[in-house]
Parts: structure tokens; sequence; C-alpha cells
């Protein structure tokens, strides 16, 4: 693997590629997978989310470093199906993430208080 196919990059690639999928910009349902699960709409790709975030859990559980790999990019790959239906993109989520660097879970999770 060269740097090329290691790089977060992919994801970008891969956010391009999805929105040419979506119903408004032609994806076409025959010739592609995600036109075909965006097409038939939210409970098609969420279903296939819960499916594949289970399958990732199955991987853990049997303690398969190759599964655990295998499933994460299934996992990946349908929430950027997701966010491609809701005009989001990896850039938003890493966003995020960058947002929270630095801050520990358990501070973050006091700071809410006793309400949450
Ligand atoms: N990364 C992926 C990718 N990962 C997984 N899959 C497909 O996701 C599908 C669902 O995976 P499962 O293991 O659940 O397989 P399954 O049981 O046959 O699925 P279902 O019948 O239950 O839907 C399979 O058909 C996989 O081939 C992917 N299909 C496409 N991509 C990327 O998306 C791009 C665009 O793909 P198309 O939209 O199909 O042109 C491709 O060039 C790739 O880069």
């Amino acid at each position: 693997m060269n740097d090329a196919d290691n790089s977060a990059d992919i994801l970008f690639r891969l956010a391009d590629t999805l929105a040419t999928r979506l119903p408004a910009q032609g994806g076409d349902p025959d010739a592609s997978y995600s036109a075909k699960l965006l097409a038939r709409g939210p409970d098609a790709f969420l279903k296939k989310i819960g499916e594949e975030a289970t399958e990732l859990v199955m991987a853990a559980k049997d303690n398969a470093p190759d599964r655990i790999v295998y499933e994460t990019a299934d996992l990946w790959f349908h929430s950027l199906i997701a966010l491609a239906h809701y005009n989001l993109r990896p850039e938003d989520v890493l966003r995020e993430l960058a947002r929270r660097e630095g801050t520990s879970g358990l501070a973050e999770k006091a700071s809410r208080g006793s309400g949450s």
C-alpha cells in the first residue's frame, strides 16, 4: 500500500463519487450499488448501517483483526452513503473530531452536569 492508498483522501474521493450517485444527480440504481441504496431512501441505508455495525461487533467479539478492519470499512462506507443523503461530508465529521481533540471524554461528560 502506498501513501496515497493509505490517506484519508480516500474518504473525500469516495464522498465525491457518492454525491454523483444521489437521485437528484442522476444516480443510476441499475448501474451502481450506492445509487440503488440512495434511491430506496433512508430506511434502506440505515438498515445496512445497523447490519454492518452488528457484523463489526461480532468480528470484535471473535477477536478477528482482519474481519474487524473489513467490517469497519463496510460501516464507514454505508455511513458515507448516509452523509451523502443528508448533504453532509466526511470533512464535517473530521471537523467535529478535531473540535473534540484533547478533551477527555470523562471531562466532557462531567461538564454536562448530573442531568445527562
Ligand atoms: N467501498 C465500497 C463498498 N464497500 C462495500 N460495498 C458493497 O456493499 C454491498 C453490501 O455489502 P454486504 O456485505 O452487506 O453484501 P450483501 O449481503 O450482498 O448486501 P445486500 O444484498 O444485503 O445489500 C456489497 O455489494 C459490497 O460490494 C461497496 N460498494 C462500493 N464501494 C465504493 O463505492 C464506489 C461506487 O460504487 P457504486 O455506487 O456501486 O458504483 C466504488 O467504486 C467503491 O469505491
